[in-house]
């Protein structure tokens, strides 16, 4: 059986990445048994220094193969706020000061948009999930979601700035949605699905 190693240290993001791929049915019954990074011997987290989500999640992934001899996925996410020219972005994780405080991190990008009238709520998630090879080969693909931020949190699904994300043609916040709702729509799930034909070639 062939192994690929999912790189995030994020509780939350390896749930929603383990459960798109098992519902592509990429876990053990193809032939590829997907691995986390509690399957493996610890090993050191670098900066995410890049400009890009690109850039980072192929950091990511080039590390967790250096460390491991494994082929390994990694993501790197955010939201895109357009009254905020595009940031949190590649920030989004430590927006406000501490790593993965995700409700100081909300909290700040609501303030920030306190005087932003609804019709410049607009933002988008986005992912660059990438395949790394022992070899060396790599594959990025990108997936985004658009939609919009509203004013008070709502929702107890997902995890960091999904209280406030409202999905375009949508009532519910991504936190109200259903797991599997989330993963047909999300950055998250259209990136890893870009991905399946290079992941199936690993078997
Ligand atoms: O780097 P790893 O170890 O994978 O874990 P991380 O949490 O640091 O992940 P990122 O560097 O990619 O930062 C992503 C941040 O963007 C936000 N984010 C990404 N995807 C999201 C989603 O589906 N719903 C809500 N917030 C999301 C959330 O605040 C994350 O902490
Ligand atoms: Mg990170």
């Amino acid at each position: 059986m062939s192994r690929v190693l999912l790189a995030s240290r994020n509780a939350k993001k390896l749930g929603e990445l383990r459960r798109i791929l098992a519902a592509e049915g990429l876990d053990g019954a193809e032939g590829l048994e997907v691995v986390g990074l509690d399957d493996v011997p610890e090993f050191p987290e670098a900066p995410e220094t890049g400009a890009t989500f690109e850039e980072n999640a192929v950091a990511k992934a080039r590390d967790a193969v250096a460390a491991t001899g494994l082929p390994a996925v990694a993501d790197d996410s955010g939201l895109a706020v357009d009254a905020l020219n595009g940031m949190p972005g590649v920030l989004s994780a430590r927006w406000a000061g501490r790593h993965g405080d995700d409700q100081a991190n909300l909290d700040l990008v609501l303030a920030q948009l306190t005087d932003t009238p609804e019709e410049r709520r607009g933002a988008a998630f986005v992912c660059a999930a990438a395949l790394v090879r022992p070899g060396g080969r790599e594959t990025v693909v990108r997936g985004e979601w658009r939609g919009a931020l509203i004013r008070k949190p709502r929702g107890t699904n997902g995890f960091g700035y999904d209280p406030i994300f409202v999905p375009e043609g949508e009532t519910r916040t991504s936190a109200e949605l259903a797991p599997e709702e989330k993963d047909a729509a999300s950055h998250r799930g259209r990136a890893l699905r870009a991905l399946l034909p290079a992941l199936r070639e690993l078997v």
